[in-house]
């Protein structure tokens, strides 16, 4: 018996690690699709994590380059080079085959969707981003989507632009300050991709527990800061599995943090006014997220999407408005035109409202311009769930797909020679890309980012009231070193001085 179920254990092994990899391989191959080969266990890994390091050991050449894409996505780049833009790669004894033609993408995410499942995070991920709308599937999914959907449309958002502004207002006041106190000249240098951080964690607070409750979301929101700090560092080491078990001193710290950050919403759910909950937002004519979810979920599940949510929204947000602020800085000539428009929009004094928004065509096509070059999410995954054929491909049941949103959005034949270049002028009213699926920033498809409405009122917001009141240029501290950990971020930071007008 002992030697039989060791014959079968074997045999379930080399299955995994080494037949059924190889034969992926050779049926790839034999329909003209190659790529890094397969290795026992690691698969590509290796190679991926090498060119990985190397590119981001150095800074872009030259140093104003928007040219990311060697630097952000190396492996990408270099493999397609050597393969073309569909070829295999291997994510250990996983598949996982690229595709970037805007009209295979379209199938993916549109028109053929139900054969593709949304990639399964490693469960430390999920764990801090939580098991909300970003990481259910089927029917939970499509529950909590309806539930949620009309919390995000426009009009429900339209009353928080009153409060972007406020907070806005409220930091700018804070580094006027600072200017001043420097003395002659008057200017102050920040590091943008910290400082913005507030800016989301005030807004999802708000929009999801409401006035009254701000201060205490807030503190279970710092303690899974805390976490997306430890998770970020987890997810750019090699994954050993059964490692987060281990009672490691950071383990043990990250699972205080869950078990914290658990307590903490469950009382402050249970402690949330039964009647009467949201009247503010409401007389302000928005209803917070916690009104649509608690005659819905169960408070597990609402515990679930509040850390989707403040994952989801904020670290994205923060890369948008951290690009958007050191493009306008490199390009002053677009930062004095987007000044231009404020001033003669909202004016010098007063502060933007939702009537003023459509209002700030430049403000949004640098906005749009800025998501193109500096996706914060770079690429998506899904799963091939039964064997389909795709672009004249058949693609077995568990091959993972990797849409490199970054190299769609910087591909010259989507966007002409100059796809390099940072030119808003290309989102001007008349003119789109080439595809529908050339740009996007928010993926696409039933999945498409519920909160795109959200994250547009905020950056369009926050850039209108900070152009208003400051002009910015890099400091010479400052290295363009794009890189992505999780999200797309600046590997040194973004340190700005700012001048009060
Ligand atoms: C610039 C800001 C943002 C960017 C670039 C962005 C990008 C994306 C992308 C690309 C996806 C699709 C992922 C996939 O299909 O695999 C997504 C999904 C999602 N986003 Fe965003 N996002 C942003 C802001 C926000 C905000 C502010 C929120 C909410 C507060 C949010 C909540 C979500 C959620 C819940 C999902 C999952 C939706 C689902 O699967 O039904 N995002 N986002």
């Amino acid at each position: 018996v002992l030697v039989g179920a060791a014959c079968l254990c074997a045999h379930a092994a080399a299955e995994a690690l080494w037949l059924r990899p190889r034969r992926l391989e050779r049926h790839f191959a034999r329909q003209g699709v190659r790529g890094p080969g397969y290795s026992f266990f690691v698969g590509s890994s290796i190679e991926l994590v090498r060119l990985m390091l190397d590119a981001s050991s150095r800074p872009m050449a030259p140093p104003d380059s928007h040219d990311v894409l060697p630097r952000v996505l190396a492996f990408y780049h270099h493999w397609r080079k050597l393969y073309g833009p569909k070829h295999l790669i291997w994510f250990g004894t996983k598949a996982r085959l690229t595709i970037s033609a805007p009209e295979l993408v379209r199938e993916v995410l549109l028109t053929r969707a139900e054969h593709f499942d949304r990639y399964e995070a490693h469960p430390l991920i999920c764990q801090f981003e939580g098991y909300g709308l970003g990481n259910l599937r089927g029917d939970h999914w499509a529950r909590h989507r309806r539930v949620l959907s009309p919390a995000f449309h426009t009009e429900n958002l339209k009353p928080l632009v009153p409060f972007i502004a406020a907070t806005m207002r409220r930091m700018l006041d804070e580094l006027a300050a600072k200017a001043v106190g420097n003395g002659a000249g008057g200017e102050a240098e920040v590091d943008v991709a910290e400082w913005f951080q507030r800016v989301p964690q005030e807004v999802i607070t708000f929009a999801t527990f409401g006035r009254r409750n701000y201060e205490d979301g807030r503190v279970v929101f710092e303690l899974q800061d805390e976490l997306a700090g430890l998770a970020a560092d987890a997810h750019s080491k090699v994954y050993i599995p059964g490692y987060r078990f281990l009672p490691l001193r950071r383990n043990l710290r990250v699972w205080h943090l869950v078990r914290e950050i658990r307590k903490g919403l469950a009382a402050f759910i249970a402690n949330l006014p039964k009647d009467g909950h949201g009247d503010e937002q409401r007389r302000d004519g928005m209803r917070d997220l916690m009104s649509f979810m608690t005659p819905a979920m169960t408070t597990e599940e609402i515990i679930e999407e509040s850390k989707n949510f403040f994952f989801a929204g904020k670290e994205t947000l923060v890369s948008l408005l951290t690009w958007a602020t050191v493009a306008l800085a490199m390009h002053p000539e677009w930062q004095d035109r987007a000044r231009q428009e404020v001033l003669d929009v909202v004016g010098r004094d007063d502060l933007p409202t939702k009537d003023h928004l459509p209002k700030l065509k430049t403000v949004g096509m640098i906005v749009n311009e800025t998501l193109r070059l500096y996706p914060p999410a770079v690429a998506m995954i899904r799963t091939a769930n039964r064997d389909v054929e795709l672009g004249g491909c058949v693609v077995p049941a568990g091959t993972e797909l990797l849409i490199p949103i970054l190299a769609v959005h910087h591909d010259e034949e989507h966007w002409g020679a100059d796809a390099a270049e940072f030119n808003p002028a290309r989102f001007g009213d008349d003119r789109r890309p080439r595809h529908q699926m050339a740009f996007m920033p928010f993926g696409g498809g039933e999945r498409v980012c519920i909160g795109q409405n959200l994250a547009l009122i905020e950056a369009k917001v926050a850039l209108a009231v900070v152009l208003q009141r400051f002009a910015f240029r890099l400091s010479p501290a400052y290295v363009h070193a794009p890189r992505v950990l999780m999200i797309l971020n600046p590997q040194y930071g973004a340190p700005v001085i700012f001048r009060p007008l």
